[in-house]
């Protein structure tokens, strides 16, 4: 719950307070960037340079990656007066449970790579508990998955499946997710094959920068099993096994086994063809992550949130989970006015951890969220219910 008092604003998201005054910013560190371009000029200073062109690019030209970004200017919130609200709400429910704020952290195969001292998986649960913002965890991390769960606080995270051919090793991650306290399992579809990355093609930073994301498969017993040496003793081996078991082209005939891997609920990312999310409806998944990627795989494509309505009216009531472009609170609200139930952050809380570690994520967490509750207040939508395609027109 927010409130708006004499000038000040005090949302309250899970355990943290943050106060806004006219004219200036309590709660949010000064010394970190208050745009989106500040804090990506400054990241790419803050990470080594191989790891921020990882991060930052993506897919051929990029089109794709920045009309993610600028299609957002297409959309606009309608002003409704004499409505304001003091108090405003910015909870939601998803999967039977009720979060603090709208949003949630994108997997980042390469998070843990993101912190100065190499735990940015770590540093990233640590930021889930400070806020009540879920942490979707790659199934590509530093630290095995049980040791990132531990520091969730009381923060729900779910865990992303990257499904390995092997599925044993399939079964066993899930079964650990779901034994370290996850709440749901987002299977990620659009990524059984890397996309043409000419950032990273022309740096071979993509199998230098994996092998060091890989501690769910070298900590997973039925993965070690498969090994004649350990992947402490031959990395390279293990590396190479890994890469065999990656590129899982899934189709529709794998959803019944996805499904008996699990009783969580399952999410299917990166569906952004309306049939797709009727069809993955019709067989039984919980919810809808409609993404590209933030155009990392496909170029050429045209802005996931351009696809976001179709998605939504398709699946008529299914949980739509939605990134790909979110650089500020006002793209949050147009995503969820658009019909998204959740929206995830990708890049910006990267680029936070890398520029100031827990508190710099937090920070990026917090002016986003501020920056969206201010926006509902200013526009006269005090809760999540109000933002709905009435409020939304496109220019
Ligand atoms: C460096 C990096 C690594 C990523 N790794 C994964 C991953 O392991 N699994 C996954 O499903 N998506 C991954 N993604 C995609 C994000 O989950 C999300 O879809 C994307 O970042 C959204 O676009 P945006 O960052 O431009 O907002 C990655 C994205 C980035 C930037
Ligand atoms: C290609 C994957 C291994 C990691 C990923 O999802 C990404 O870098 O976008």
């Amino acid at each position: 719950m927010c409130s708006a008092t004499n000038g000040g604003f005090v949302p309250n998201f899970g355990d943290f307070q943050l106060e806004i005054y006219f004219g200036g910013l309590g709660g949010v560190l000064p010394t970190m960037p208050m745009t989106y371009s500040e804090l990506e000029e400054r990241a790419k200073y803050a990470l080594p340079p191989g790891i921020w062109s990882y991060v930052a690019g993506g897919a051929g030209d990029e089109l794709t990656q920045r009309v993610n970004v600028t299609a957002f200017e297409k959309y606009g919130l309608i002003p409704r007066m004499l409505r304001a609200s003091k108090e405003r709400d910015l909870s939601i429910e998803l999967f039977g449970m009720t979060l603090p704020s709208p949003i949630f952290m994108s997997p980042v195969g390469v998070i843990g790579l993101c912190s100065q001292d190499g735990h940015g998986d770590i540093a990233t649960a640590k930021a889930a508990a400070r806020t009540g913002v879920p942490m979707v965890m790659s199934t590509l991390t530093v630290d095995p998955m049980e040791d990132v769960a531990a520091h969730f606080g009381n923060t729900p995270g779910m865990f992303q499946l990257y499904t390995p051919t092997n599925k044993d090793v399939a079964q066993s991650f899930v079964s650990r997710a779901e034994a370290s306290g996850f709440k749901a399992i987002v299977v990620t579809l659009d990524t059984w094959v890397p996309g043409w990355r000419p950032r990273d093609l022309s740096t071979s930073n993509f199998p230098q920068l994996r092998g060091h994301c890989l501690a769910n498969y070298f900590s997973d017993p039925v993965f070690r099993g498969l090994l004649a040496k350990s992947p402490e003793d031959d990395p390279k081996t293990a590396i190479l096994t890994w890469i065999s078991m990656f590129g899982n082209s899934l189709t529709w005939d794998d959803l019944d086994w996805l499904r008996s891997l699990t009783k969580l609920p399952i999410v299917l990312k990166g569906i952004c063809h309306p049939e797709d999310a009727r069809r993955a409806k019709d067989a039984g998944v919980d919810g809808i992550y409609c993404s590209n990627h933030g155009g990392r795989q496909a170029n050429g494509g045209i802005a996931a949130i351009d696809h976001l309505s179709d998605v939504v009216e398709a699946v008529d009531g299914l949980p739509v989970l939605f990134d790909s472009g979110i650089r500020n609170g006002s793209d949050i609200v147009k995503a969820l006015a658009l019909g998204a139930t959740a929206v995830g952050i990708g890049r910006p809380y990267a680029y936070g951890l890398a520029l100031g570690g827990v508190d710099g994520l937090v920070h990026v967490l917090r002016s986003l969220l501020a920056e969206a509750d201010l926006l509902m207040a200013v526009d006269g939508y005090p809760t999540i219910a109000d933002l709905n395609p009435e409020a939304i027109r496109r220019g």
